[in-house]
């Protein structure tokens, strides 16, 4: 499986984008990262563009992954994992077109709705690294290297 941290900006991400689900019955209303299942033969990254262009519309550039514990990425249940990158909408209006009724654009911020919002609750983990990653930045730096990766310089 693999994800997406949907930031409003890679290098100063403020906002980010969640998604509602609407299947199947055990976590359907609940909020999760966009993105499926990879293919056979294809690449995480490929099947990230992918899933997000058929779910959500969008283009997108990636950022720097999101480290799980495991090599497959964040457990989700017994027998599933999923790899978490950042990316930044480059082409498209996000739109629930698939899987999901809708998006929120949810602030970073401590203390905040993202925090209140019913995940998955396998998600609860990636939510926290994927916060405390863009915390890391010390304050005079002004930027969030941890979500840059791949991109028109890197
Ligand atoms: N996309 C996504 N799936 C998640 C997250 N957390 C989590 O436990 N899951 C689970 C829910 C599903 O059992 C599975 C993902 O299935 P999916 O329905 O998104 O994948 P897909 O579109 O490729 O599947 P399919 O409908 O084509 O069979 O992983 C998450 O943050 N994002």
């Amino acid at each position: 499986m693999v994800g997406a941290a949907v930031v409003d900006s890679l290098e100063q991400p403020t906002r980010l984008l969640v998604a509602r689900r609407t299947s199947p019955p055990q976590f359907a209303g609940m909020w999760e990262f966009p993105g499926g299942k990879v293919e056979t033969g294809e690449t995480c990254e490929a099947a990230l563009h992918r899933e997000l262009n058929e779910e959500l519309g969008i283009h997108v550039r990636l950022g720097a992954e999101i480290p799980g514990p495991a090599d497959q990425g964040w457990p989700l249940n017994g027998k599933a994992a999923m790899r978490v990158w950042f990316v930044e909408v480059t082409a498209g209006e996000p739109e629930a077109l698939q899987d999901h009724d809708e998006l929120r654009w949810v602030p970073l911020d401590a203390g905040t709705e993202v925090e209140d919002l019913p995940w998955i609750p396998a998600d609860k983990p990636i939510l926290v690294a994927l916060r405390s990653a863009l915390g890391e930045v010390p304050s005079s730096f002004g930027k969030v290297p941890s979500a840059f990766g791949e991109g028109p310089s890197a």
